[in-house]
């Protein structure tokens, strides 16, 4: 009989990962501790109880631990009375929180739990239990009652991790052997449960995490309803703030603060970096023309900074008149927050949060509230601000910068080059000064830092005079050969900061108004220098700031939290490799191919072989000796001397944390120091992190009849079929093709199968917001090597594209794409990139339609299901549906004719006017849209049958199949969707 139960939850729960199979294990009698007497229980584990135990399977926190633990409990004992459930905190403190009551450190009930074994009494010392369970637990017990004290323990660490106590009848032996198996089974749920919050806080927090802060609203008793509708305006929140600049970024926040808090205004006191003034830039819904400031030690603001702990109006009388005056209103009552830096754990700001409605003061719940918001947003708000300074500082710095330079160029010499030192990557980098502005990345050169005259110096520190260039041995004649220039002479001198450390050197060429430089040149430069060189030091240092945080650790932890990767998972693919194309099926990369009729497990790795065969993965297995040479601690790069002169080839760590790290090396930069400053960029993934990633949007998608994750891939497969068929290449660059494949993945994430009218405008922001919650989960970011405008640019152009998804979108552009066709496509246009991107997104959006007409008959029913059960919410909502979402009116041909000939139709049209290769594509629908009026007159019903089946359809179909109509030689038809598969449609 035990074996049986074993049995049935193996069925049931499917053992994903190794605990659920540790825990199969436990059920077996033969190993269970249980007494030999009742090795066999008599009956077996009910329904209800294996569902509880299956909920303890997926515990993720304290609160599902309580629930499953005691739902598991009263399902076995029914005659219980209470439970109450004291969970471990830090080293020893055993707290439960309903109510809130901590365990004595000493007394009976630690001594039992400490024994790690159950023990069923007849009563617990009154003093030990909090006032509400004493009637129920309190000794001395009549005698058909019993007080139980459950020790959840880690048997191999000897430890308590949780005390449940359990007021219930006598046990009977059946029982006991049930509770044996729950036993195990919560011990381990909290083993993971802490491994998973244990990971959370690697490193150590500084500032609460999501997940504590999470756990704090629980026991303030905010619903878990409430908590994940907080939960879901986090998200929609930090999906709107990564392309903000500090100002529109605060706005949001502060307006996000207000709703959740009910105030009538709020604000944020953002930090000095000197801490020594607090300074205000936006209030409510206004930026202020001039931000304001004060003084941080002005009053107790100063001690929030310090003390990291929230005060209210009490707390303030001297900074009330001040801050009346900024708001503009009297205050009634406030709330003011530190918010901390979780990379630095400095308080960087002081959210404030006044006047709450009706006149009530701010709660705890409030300050959780406040806290929670910046759990997400306090590292955008943090290098938002930084880059903001940084830019300004930028600014300050090239107009200085332009100024000396000028001055130079104009007095002395005919043209002047500031390289600055990359110390990691020994390199030097120079910014070409053009017209007294520094270029951009694009325009930056690289050469060894301890080559030529510009490397002597740089290594020296030491100013070089060189009257005759041509006879110096450390120059190099090559740029003047193939530019053309004559070198004359040189003047070049180190930067060095406060410190006297180099951070860069300026090379002067060809002294004006003289035969060389001459020592006044010397002394003026090395004056100008110390002037300079703390400039560019600022502006490095602020590089250095934003680089890091700038795309870091959105909301991660809550993507994580809801639906975690194993590396179980991940490592499967260590072990196959990427599997090529053409292994997948011969016919892959032929528009006739279906990719729906795949097995769904195999979908992810899929994606990567596209990934690999459009060139944007690269696998290189250096052998280990090789590796040695590098530094694969810090990630960074070391230039490889390749046998190419002045070429450098950098390798890129991936530090995805996965198994991989030595052996994908990925982003490879080629810099070709020629005179031009060629520069060859690679936009290369990490296969690693593609397949977290790819997990990871696969478990982003819900599970409605179409709108599921076989919708994204096959979409995604259709825009690899436009990259190998069409030739994208030639009309879009790398970056955007890898955006638009990306974006198919990714472009209806958490679609809950109802649209339009059912859904609030944003929904498309909550798919983008969605990919870019992935993205910033840990291991998952493809783009994490990305120079920060690619990163960026690949941000933006996703939300474009994905945007684009919305059908009337599509029609708002159409006659703009029109234009485009018959002008003919300009590569040149920024404009015709755009529209272009927006045009193939939505062909693979409706790429269902250019497959057979088994595959098109399919989604109609797949569509109209998911149609209908919105309209049958909707009508159950009192509200009346469109005839297309209405089972009662729907006339599923007709409909579909309209919506191929209005919408599908013309998008294949314009794409085989834009590329010839897509004309079969055309062919396709056009056949698909005949076939509907073919079939029309066997069509009479409205709706659906009731079979949800539209196979019926397909006779005339399969007859013309057997006549060889669709040409099956020469087509690689890989067989269509199957019904019976029940992956994708019921
Ligand atoms: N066969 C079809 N019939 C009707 N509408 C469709 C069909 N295929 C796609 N659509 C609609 O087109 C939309 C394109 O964007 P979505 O994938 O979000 O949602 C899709 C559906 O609403
Ligand atoms: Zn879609």
């Amino acid at each position: 009989m035990g074996q049986a139960c074993g049995h049935a939850l193996l069925c049931r729960s499917q053992p994903p990962s190794s605990e659920i199979r540790g825990q199969q294990v436990f059920l077996r009698p033969e190993e269970s501790s249980a007494p030999a007497v009742s090795a066999r229980p008599s009956t077996t584990l009910s329904e209800q109880l294996q569902d509880a135990l299956l909920q303890l399977a997926t515990v993720v926190d304290v609160r599902s631990l309580r629930v499953a633990l005691r739902d598991s409990i009263q399902e076995l004992l029914p005659s219980t009375e209470c439970i109450s459930i004291y969970t471990l905190e830090g080293d020893s403190r055993l707290l439960s929180y309903d109510p809130l009551h901590e365990l004595p450190p000493e007394g009976k009930i630690r001594s039992i739990a400490e024994q790690l074994k159950r023990c069923e009494c007849a009563g617990l010392p009154p003093s030990e239990l909090p006032e509400k369970y004493r009637i129920c637990l309190a000794a001395p017990l009549p005698a058909h009652r019993r007080a139980l004290v459950i020790p959840i323990s880690d048997h191999d660490q000897k430890k308590v991790l949780a005390v449940v106590l359990v007021a219930c009848a006598p046990l009977s032996d059946n029982d006991e052997l049930h509770l044996n198996v729950l036993e195990k089974h919560a011990s381990v749920a909290c083993i993971r449960f802490q491994t998973i919050q244990a990971s959370y806080q690697r490193p150590p927090p500084l500032s609460p995490s999501p997940l504590q802060s999470h756990n704090a609203l629980l026991h303030l008793n905010v619903s878990e309803q409430d908590y994940c509708e907080l939960d879901r305006n986090i998200l929609q929140l930090c999906g709107e703030l990564y392309d903000l600049d500090a100002a529109s970024l605060q706005l949001k926040v502060i307006n996000y603060l207000q709703t959740q808090t009910k105030s009538q205004c709020c604000c944020l006191l953002l930090v000095s970096e000197d801490n020594h003034q607090l300074f205000c830039q936006v209030v409510g819904d206004k930026v202020l023309e001039e931000e304001i400031s004060f003084p941080l030690m002005f009053g107790r603001f100063g001690q929030v900074v310090e003390k990291k702990k929230s005060i209210s109006l009490q707390d303030i009388s001297e900074e009330r008149r001040q801050l009346s005056s900024m708001l503009g209103c009297e205050i009634s009552s406030m709330l003011c927050v530190p918010v901390v830096s979780r990379a630095t754990g400095h308080v960087v700001a002081l959210a404030c949060s006044f006047n709450k409605q009706g006149g009530q003061r701010h709660t705890e719940i409030d300050e959780h509230t406040i806290q929670h918001c910046f759990c997400y947003t306090s590292t955008v708000l943090t290098s938002t601000l930084a880059f903001q300074k940084e830019q300004k500082l930028k600014v300050e710095c090239q107009v200085f910068s332009s100024v000396f330079l000028l001055l130079f160029v104009n007095l002395f010499s005919s043209s002047c080059s500031v390289f600055l030192l990359d110390r990691l990557s020994h390199e030097l980098v120079a910014k070409v000064f053009d017209g007294g502005v520094v270029s951009e990345e694009e325009n930056e050169f690289r050469i060894p830092a301890d080559q030529g005259i510009a490397g002597h110096v740089a290594t020296t520190g030491q100013i070089l005079n060189i009257k005759d260039a041509y006879s110096h041995p450390l120059f190099y004649r090559g740029v003047d050969d193939s530019t053309g220039f004559k070198t004359r002479n040189i003047l070049c001198f180190p930067i060095k900061d406060e410190n006297n450390e180099v951070i860069g050197v300026a090379e002067l060429v060809n002294k004006m108004n003289g035969p060389w430089f001459n020592r006044f040149d010397e002394d003026l430069a090395t004056a100008f220098s110390i002037y300079c060189g703390i400039s560019i030091a600022h502006s490095l240092l602020y590089k250095r700031v934003d680089e890091a945080q700038f795309r870091s650790h959105l909301a991660n932890e809550m993507m994580m939290y809801h639906m975690k990767v194993s590396e179980e998972e991940v490592s499967k693919l260590l072990v196959t490799g990427i599997e090529p194309v053409k292994e997948i099926h011969p016919c892959y990369a032929e528009f006739t191919y279906t990719p729906r009729s795949l097995p769904d497990d195999t979908t992810p790795l899929c994606v990567l072989s596209m990934f690999e065969d459009m060139g944007f993965i690269n696998t290189y297995k250096i052998d280990l000796q090789t590796l040695a040479r590098f530094d694969s601690s810090t990630g960074f790069s070391l230039p490889l001397s390749l046998n190419r002169s002045r070429e450098s080839l950098n390798l890129y760590f991936c530090r995805c944390e996965g198994s991989c790290s030595c052996f994908v090396i990925y982003h490879v930069f080629a810099a070709c120091t020629s005179a031009k400053q060629a520069h060859l960029r690679l936009l290369l993934i990490c296969c690693c992190c593609g397949d977290r990633f790819c997990l990871m949007v696969k478990k982003g998608y819900r599970d409605p009849p179409y709108h599921n994750w076989m919708h994204a891939f096959s979409v995604s497969h259709f825009c690899y079929l436009l990259y190998k068929n069409l030739g994208l290449s030639n009309y879009l660059e790398d970056i955007e093709i890898l955006a638009l494949f990306v974006s198919c993945m990714c472009h209806d994430l958490d679609h809950r199968g109802t649209n339009n009218s059912f859904q609030v405008a944003s929904v498309r922001r909550h798919h983008f917001a969605q990919a870019i919650a992935i993205l910033n989960t840990q291991g998952c970011n493809i783009f994490e090597k990305f120079s920060r405008k690619d990163y960026q640019r690949m941000l933006d152009l996703m939300r474009d594209i994905i945007l684009a998804t919305d059908l009337a979108h599509h029609l708002r552009i159409f006659k703009d794409l029109q234009k485009m066709a018959d002008n003919g496509y300009n590569t040149k246009s920024r404009t015709h990139h755009s529209l272009l991107l927006c045009l193939l997104m939505t062909s693979c959006d409706l790429s269902d339609q250019t497959k057979d007409w088994k595959t098109t008959r399919k989604i109609a029913e797949l569509i109209y299901k998911e149609f209908f059960s919105q309209g049958d919410l909707e009508k159950a909502m009192g509200n009346r549906p469109s005839e297309m979402m209405d089972r009662e009116k729907a006339y599923i041909p007709e409909l579909q004719i309209s919506f191929m000939e209005h919408i599908a139709m013309p998008i294949y049209k314009l794409l085989s006017e834009l590329f010839p290769g897509a004309t079969e594509l055309y062919e396709t629908v056009a056949a698909n849209r005949e076939q509907w009026t073919k079939v029309s007159h066997k069509f009479n019903i409205r709706g659906l049958p009731s079979n949800n089946s539209l196979d019926f359809l397909d006779q005339e179909y399969e007859l013309l199949q057997a006549q060889g109509a669709f040409g099956s030689d020469d087509h690689c038809l890989n067989g269509c969707l199957d019904d019976t598969d029940g992956g994708q449609g019921q």
